[in-house]
């Protein structure tokens, strides 16, 4: 059994991977007398990940940490200083390109901070951007005005705002449906594989049709990316 660990800004998850079916575990009540190895992607500092790395020394499990290369397979990263992207987004990338294969895709995953790739049908990662996440948008609002108030019981609607919460919320969200659809205008095909991922990675994609949300997306990635490195 292979324990896969993600770590971001806001929160860390897990999940083991059995004869490639992945699902998510809590890191409180880990099998590790059944786990061969561990295998981490980590984009923030975090405390709870090094009191697993211990418990998996202590348990003899091999720990390997998923980085960004130039190249993986034919999946080709975009920038210069390749290390310098962010692991998660590397992941997704490899995800996309493991199960969407000559397709373009764009993939969006909505943490602490939302992403956003492009990656073409031959595998080239072409760029994306880096916005803060739907609540990042709002707090940083609420907390540097002095009228602008949300309320959590408004929901993100794709429509004008009509009182204060609505006009944050909405805002925050169709700020970045907005650099969605302008991610498209990077591909010639009009119509790329759009994959979700991340807190908010269901809402978004409620808001495209054909679109595909994966609450995995990370992980898969990061099992693709130790089977396809430790060839
Ligand atoms: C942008 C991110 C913080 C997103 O991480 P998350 O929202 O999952 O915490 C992460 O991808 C990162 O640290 N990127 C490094 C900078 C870059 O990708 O160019
Ligand atoms: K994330």
């Amino acid at each position: 059994m292979r324990l896969l660990i993600d770590v971001g800004n806001t929160a860390l998850k897990a999940a083991l991977c059995q004869q490639g079916e992945i699902k998510p575990c809590d890191v409180s009540a880990l099998p590790w007398r059944q786990i061969n190895e561990l295998v981490y992607a980590c984009v923030g500092k975090n405390e709870q990940l090094n009191g697993l790395l211990a418990q998996a020394s202590a348990f003899q499990v091999p720990c390997f940490e998923a980085k960004v290369t130039k190249q993986l397979s034919s999946l080709r990263c975009a920038y210069q200083q390749f290390s310098n992207l962010g692991i998660d987004r590397w992941l997704g990338l490899i995800a996309a390109f493991q199960l969407w294969p000559q397709q373009d895709c764009i993939v969006i995953d909505t943490g602490t901070a939302t992403t956003i790739d492009v990656l073409t049908a031959q595998g080239q990662h072409l760029g994306g951007w880096i916005l803060p996440g739907l609540d990042l948008m709002t707090r940083s609002l609420t907390q540097n005005t002095q009228r602008v108030f949300d309320d959590a019981n408004t929901p993100f609607a794709n429509e004008l705002g009509v009182n204060t919460p609505n006009g944050l919320k909405n805002g925050a969200l169709v700020a970045t449906l907005g650099a969605v659809e302008q991610a498209k205008l990077h591909l010639t095909n009009k119509k790329p594989q759009l994959i979700f991922a991340g807190g908010y990675g269901a809402l978004l994609k409620a808001q495209f049709l054909d679109a595909i949300y994966d609450p995995q997306l990370v992980m898969k990635g990061l099992n693709y990316w130790y089977e396809l490195s430790k060839n």
